[in-house]
């Protein structure tokens, strides 16, 4: 473990008062950063139900997630939020916040900081539009044929760690370093809190 730190010591650019959860890449060390730059990510659970988008252009296409995108000049996150979710799946939702994640990738000097949301209900008629195609997951055993299991092998590497946490409620903290190569991102070193 370098630097003195344990496992169950949050990683740096993590703060608060937070009880470990998981993590990963223990014997590596966390990746350097200067500055952040800001993001939001909000999903719908509903009735077994998670809704996610399969992004067809831009940062992170070809993969399944919220929706979300970055914060600009004089918004508040979830002012964010609530705008990229109706950009990007053509709905409105009473957003609550979820959690905070951090995300580094070799490479890049800019952190990735993106504030979570997630509500149970929504309003508005579910769109593809031209950045997402949404689509509902079950979170559990399907009971209905419409409806897959979450696509985690076209999903980002570690949301497979967080996203039981968003489905269940539970507030989240955590921090992810990756690899990448060409367009294969990997991921490195994780780890995760909860709130104390
Ligand atoms: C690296 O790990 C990540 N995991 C997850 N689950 N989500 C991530 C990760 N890195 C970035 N994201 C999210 C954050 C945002 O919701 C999107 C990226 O936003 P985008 O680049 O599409 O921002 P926009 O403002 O929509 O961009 P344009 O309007 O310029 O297309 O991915």
């Amino acid at each position: 473990m370098g630097g003195g730190r344990t496992q169950s010591d949050s990683p740096p650019g993590i703060d608060g008062d937070l009880n470990f959860y998981l993590s990963g890449g223990d014997d590596v060390e966390w990746m350097p950063f200067e500055t952040k730059k800001y993001y939001t990510n909000a999903f719908i659970v509903q009735e077994g139900k998670v809704l996610l988008g399969y992004k067809k252009r831009g940062f992170g296409r070809h993969k399944y997630n919220g929706f979300g995108g970055k914060v600009e000049e004089g918004e508040t996150y979830l002012q964010a939020a609530l705008r990229e979710l109706e950009e990007e799946a053509g709905i409105t939702a009473p957003l609550e916040h979820a959690g905070s994640l951090l995300f580094l990738t070799e490479g890049i000097e800019k952190a990735f900081q993106i504030e979570i949301y997630r509500a149970t209900e929504y309003s508005g008629t579910i769109s593809e539009t031209e950045e997402m195609r949404p689509e509902w997951f079950s979170l559990g055993p399907a009971d209905k044929t419409d409806i897959q299991e979450l696509p985690f092998d076209k999903m980002w590497d570690t949301d497979r760690h967080w996203l039981p946490l968003l489905a269940s409620g539970q507030k989240f903290v955590g921090r992810a370093d990756f690899k990448c190569s060409g367009e294969v991102f990997t991921a490195h070193k994780w780890w995760y809190g909860v709130p104390a």
